[in-house]
């Protein structure tokens, strides 16, 4: 019986990029991420991705362009929280990425993304969103750095 806790993350992208974010401080400090955080108890998932986003980055995005393209649960051993991390993409977007206390954001060619420097999980998602796949993962970490078993699989619909 697990404790769920509800995040977003947000990947802005166009044709031959990817916006990432390397994180300043706080949980997942030092890695390179999509932008993203805590759903608070008084807003909406969506309302959460697109808050985090403009905090994190300063961009806006158009609800109707955030689209949800999949779902990771995280669970770690000797812990009672599962991480219910919501994830969404946008090719349109408002505002320039600009750095903040939180964030260092830099845009990335699809053939060069940082893996080594990234949460150890997203190495193998993340094809299914650079594939346009709807997908649902879950990944059971020993600390923060150990994933001891997973399973990923594509959905036809969110
Ligand atoms: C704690 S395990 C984890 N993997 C992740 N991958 C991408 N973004 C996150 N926020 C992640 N957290």
């Amino acid at each position: 019986m697990y404790i769920r806790k509800l995040y977003t993350l947000v990947f802005l992208r166009n044709d031959t990029h990817i916006l990432l974010g390397l994180k300043k401080r706080g949980f997942g400090v030092n890695k390179w991420n999509g932008f993203g955080g805590k759903v608070e108890a008084d807003e909406t998932i969506l309302d959460a991705a697109l808050r985090e986003l403009k905090e994190e980055c300063c961009v806006t995005v158009d609800r109707d362009n955030l689209k949800n393209i999949g779902h990771l649960e995280f669970t770690f051993t000797g812990e009672p929280t599962l991480m219910d991390v919501r994830v969404f993409s946008a090719t349109v977007f408002e505002g320039t990425p600009t750095e903040t206390d939180e964030m260092s954001p830099k845009w990335f060619p699809y053939t060069e993304i940082p893996f080594e420097d990234m949460w150890p999980d997203d190495v193998i998602w993340f094809p299914y969103m650079l594939k346009d796949k709807l997908f649902f993962g879950k990944f059971h970490y020993k600390g923060y750095d150990t994933i001891l078993n997973y399973n990923v699989e594509e959905l036809e619909s969110m």
